[in-house]
């Protein structure tokens, strides 16, 4: 088994999604966990799965507290954990980061000895389901947590929250409660209330529009299935940065149907084609994966039959040829027995992997 930075044990409060994955990850690296919630079937679930054990007593010492519940009860839960056991360093997962550590440092039970334990952090991993029964133990794996110390937070504190994101092979961001709460509302919130707003236009579409669907709409609206109650609370809690980035796509929003308005005017199309540009190199700058630069995949898509072992089969081919697949995705063709499989590899493998297929008798698309 894979070494530990913690020496456990680790008590996850709050056992759903993130919790969970969290017990999961630690419990493959050997880690002893106790699971805690306030549903007695989410704890038991999250038992079920393997994510570690209910805590029965609370006699335990452990090294470390992580509370994985909403964001609504987490600085709460926070103090509790800091006074129940006084010798654990204490993290919270939540999506929001400032107003947990005001409303931490504004609770009348602790003093410097327990908010010196207690570090903000935040993993950048997470799914549109809820509850243990999705969890993960690679949820966690080269995706960003942002550590977000505050000032009188204990150094050695600061190092445990840490090994929890190492133990859990994620890669760690250090920034202050105002730089995530900035970023998140960019990066993760933003795109949030975009989905949701798009998948919203669709309440009302006809059955033969919506049996066009395809992955333009598929990947702009995937987070639009994400769990209301959680997002009520994260776009509350952080709207003080929200507000000035969908002021920006307002205006933006205003622009584009003020071109469409008139169409023929001049300038228009230019307007267009500025507005497909600046989304362009918008994209490109979104990192690649271990927070590598941007790189530009190749695709080749595979016809298959749609029938048991194809993509096992495919997927077999690849391996032996020796060529990594960086992504997948596979799609159904409507009314047709046929599957269309994206891979996507590094474009100085993309020629080959074609030949390799092909000579083996496989149908590429071109
Ligand atoms: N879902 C994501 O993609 C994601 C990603 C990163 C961080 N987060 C953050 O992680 C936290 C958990 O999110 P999730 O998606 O796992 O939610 P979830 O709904 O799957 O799980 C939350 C769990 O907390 C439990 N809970 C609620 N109140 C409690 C209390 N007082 N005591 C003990 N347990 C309590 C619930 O019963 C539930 O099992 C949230 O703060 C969220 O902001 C979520
Ligand atoms: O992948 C998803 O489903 C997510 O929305 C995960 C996501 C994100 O925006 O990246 C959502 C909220 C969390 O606070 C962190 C991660």
């Amino acid at each position: 088994m894979a070494t530990s930075h913690l020496a456990g044990p680790v008590l996850v409060i709050g056992t759903g999604l993130l919790g969970t994955s969290i017990g999961l990850g630690l419990r493959a690296k050997g880690v002893g966990v106790y699971l805690q919630d306030i549903s007695p079937t989410a704890q038991g679930v999250a038992q079920d799965i393997g994510a570690g054990v209910v805590l029965e007593h609370a006699k335990i010492a452990p090294e470390l507290v992580v509370i994985g519940a909403p964001p609504d009860v987490t600085a709460a839960l926070v103090g509790d954990a800091l006074l129940a056991y006084p010798n654990a360093t204490v993290v919270d997962i939540a999506s929001v980061k400032g107003s947990i550590l005001d409303a931490v440092l504004a609770d009348p039970r602790l003093g410097p000895a327990e908010t010196s334990r207690y570090v903000g952090t935040h993993p950048m991993a997470g799914r549109e389901k809820s509850g243990p029964a999705a969890a993960r133990g690679e949820l966690f794996t080269a995706m960003p947590w942002v550590i977000c110390a505050h000032e009188q937070a204990a150094a050695e504190r600061v190092k445990v929250a840490e090994s929890l994101a190492i133990d859990l092979g994620a890669t760690m961001h250090r920034m202050s409660v105002k730089e995530h709460d900035e970023s998140v509302a960019l990066i993760s919130h933003f795109p949030q209330a975009a989905s949701s707003m798009i998948a919203s236009r669709l309440l009302n579409a006809e059955g033969h529009q919506l049996a066009l669907a395809g992955n333009g709409l598929r990947d702009t609206t995937r987070i639009a299935a994400s769990d209301e109650k959680l997002w009520i609370q994260i776009f509350s809690h952080n709207a003080k940065a929200l507000v000035p980035i969908l002021e920006g796509m307002k205006e933006d929003l205003d622009r584009l149907i003020n071109t469409l308005q008139h169409p023929g005017e001049p300038g228009a199309l230019l307007d267009l084609s500025q507005l497909m540009t600046e989304g362009n190199a918008g994209k490109a700058r979104i990192p690649g994966k271990h927070g590598a630069p941007p790189q530009a995949f190749a695709l080749v898509t595979v016809v298959i039959d749609d029938k048991p072992g194809q993509i096992a089969a495919l997927l077999t081919q690849i391996g032996q040829a020796g060529i990594n697949i960086e992504d997948l995705r596979m799609d159904h063709s409507a009314g047709h027995q046929v599957g269309m499989v994206d891979v996507s590899v590094v474009p100085g493998r993309r020629d080959e992997l074609i030949n390799v297929l092909t000579f083996n008798g496989w149908k590429v698309a071109q």
